[in-house]
C-alpha cells in the first residue's frame, strides 16, 4: 500500500532535500508538503516533478504558528487520507539572530573550539515575537504547533496492525539549560531556539513513553550545521561570501558541518529506511559528513530524563486546552 509522508516546512532547506531524497529512493509514495506559502510551495512541487514527473506530490497549507491553521490543516489530512505512515516535524524558525563574536573569538583559542562550531553553544541569541494566538513565536512555530498536529492526527498516526514516524528536526544547539519547565515558552531568556529544541527532544521522548503501545513512535535529528535561509539569516550576505571558504575548511575539522541542505537530510532519510522499534528513544540521530564528504548517521545519547519530558508533556496539554478554550 502506498505510504504517506508529510513534511513541514518542506518547500526550502533540509525539508526540500529531504523531499527530494525520499523520491530517488522511492517513488512510490505519497508526499504531502506542508507549507505556510502555498507559492512557495507550488514552486518546491514544480521542481521536485521535474526530477521525478511520476511522483505523486500533494501540497497543504500549514502555518505551525497559528493554532487556526493547524486545526483547519489537521482537518483537511483527515479528509484526505486515511493513515500517516511519516509526519517529518521540520519547520523551524530563529529569528533576528545575534552573534556574540566576543564570545566567539573567546571560544576560537580555547580547547572547546570544536564544541562551539558544532552546537554554537553561548554563541547565539534572538529576539523573539508574540504569535496572534498570544503565544512565542519560536515556541509556537518549532515546538507547539507542532505538538497539536500530532494530537490531532492521532486517529491517523496511531492504528491497529500500523506503525507510525514522527521525526523532529531538533539541533546540537538544543541546550537544558536553555529550557525551563517554569517558562516552557521562554518569555524571559534570550535563546528561544535552543530552548525550543531541547523541548522537542524531551518531547519526542514523553511520546515515545506514551505512544509506543499505539503504534506510534518519534524521533529526533539533528541535520548539522546547514547552510540554508535559516542560517543566511544569521550573518549579512556579503560575510558569508566572505567566510565560505573557511567554512569548507572547518568542516575538514568536524564532521557536524555537513553544509549542505543534501547532506543535512542524511539522518532523516535514514530514519526513513529504519524499523522505528528499533531505534532508541533516547538518542539524537545526527548528519554527520567526513572531511572527503561522506555522509553518515550516528546517534548520540540526550540530555533527557523521564520526568522532566513527562512534566513538559502536561504543561503542553494543559495550554492546549486553555488555547482551545479561546478559540
Ligand atoms: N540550517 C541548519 O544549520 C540547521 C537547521 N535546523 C532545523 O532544520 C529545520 C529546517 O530549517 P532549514 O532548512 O535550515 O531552514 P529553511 O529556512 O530553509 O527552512 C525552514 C522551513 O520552515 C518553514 N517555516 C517556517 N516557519 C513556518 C511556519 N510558521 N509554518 C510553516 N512552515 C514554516 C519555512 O517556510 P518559508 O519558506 O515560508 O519561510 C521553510 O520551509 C528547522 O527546524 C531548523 O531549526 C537544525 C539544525 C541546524
Ligand atoms: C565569524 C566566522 C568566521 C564564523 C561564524 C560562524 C557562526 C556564524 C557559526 C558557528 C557555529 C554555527 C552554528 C549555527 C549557525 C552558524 C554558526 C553560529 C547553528 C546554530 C544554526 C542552527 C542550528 O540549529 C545549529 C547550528 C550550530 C552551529
Amino acid at each position: 500500500m502506498e505510504r504517506l509522508v508529510i513534511v513541514t516546512g518542506a518547500n526550502s532547506g533540509i525539508g526540500l532535500a529531504l523531499c527530494e531524497r525520499l523520491l530517488t529512493g522511492d517513488s512510490g509514495l505519497r508526499l504531502c508538503l506542508a507549507c505556510r506559502n502555498l507559492q512557495r510551495a507550488e514552486a518546491a512541487r514544480s521542481a521536485l516533478l521535474t526530477s521525478h514527473p511520476s511522483a505523486h506530490v500533494d501540497l497543504l497549507q500549514l502555518d505551525v504558528g497559528s493554532v487556526k491553521s493547524v486545526l483547519s490543516a489537521a482537518h483537511e489530512i483527515k479528509v484526505r487520507y486515511s493513515k500517516v505512515d511519516f509526519l517529518y516535524l521540520n519547520a523551524g524558525i530563529m529569528p533576528n539572530p545575534k552573534v556574540d563574536f566576543k564570545a566567539f573569538f573567546r571560544g576560537l583559542f580555547s580547547k572547546n573550539v570544536i564544541h562551539m562550531f558544532a552546537t554554537a553553544d553561548g554563541l547565539l541569541t534572538q529576539q523573539d515575537h508574540v504569535t496572534s494566538d498570544g503565544l512565542q513565536g519560536v515556541f509556537a512555530t518549532n515546538l507547539f504547533g507542532h505538538f497539536l498536529l500530532i494530537r490531532e492526527l492521532e486517529p491517523l498516526l496511531c492504528q491497529s496492525n500500523h506503525t507510525s514516524s514522527v521525526i523532529w528536526t531538533s539541533s546540537s544547539n538544543a541546550r537544558r539549560s536553555a529550557f525551563s519547565l517554569e517558562d516552557i515558552q521562554h518569555k524571559e531568556g534570550k535563546e528561544p531556539y535552543s530552548s525550543s529544541k531541547y523541548a522537542s527532544d524531551l518531547l519526542s521522548l514523553a511520546l515515545n513513553q506514551r505512544m509506543n503501545r499505539q503504534g506510534l513512535y518519534s524521533s529526533v535529528v539533528c541535520p548539522g550545521m546547514v547552510m540554508t535561509n535559516l542560517t543566511y539569516g544569521i550573518l549579512p550576505p556579503f560575510f558569508w561570501t566572505l567566510i565560505m571558504p573557511v567554512m569548507w575548511l572547518i568542516r575538514i575539522f568536524t564532521n557536524t558541518f555537513t553544509i549542505t541542505p543534501y547532506n543535512g537530510a542524511e539522518a532523516l532519510h535514514w530514519l526513513f529506511l529504519q524499523k522505528p522499534q528499533f531505534l532508541d528513544p533516547r538518542s539524537k540521530y545526527h548528519s554527520l559528513t567526513s572531511g572527503l564528504g561522506k555522509n553518515y548517521t550516528q546517534p548520540q545519547k540526550m540530555d533527557v530524563d523521564d520526568s522532566l519530558s513527562e512534566n513538559l508533556y502536561l504543561e503542553l496539554i494543559k495550554l492546549e486546552k486553555e488555547i482551545k478554550k479561546d478559540l
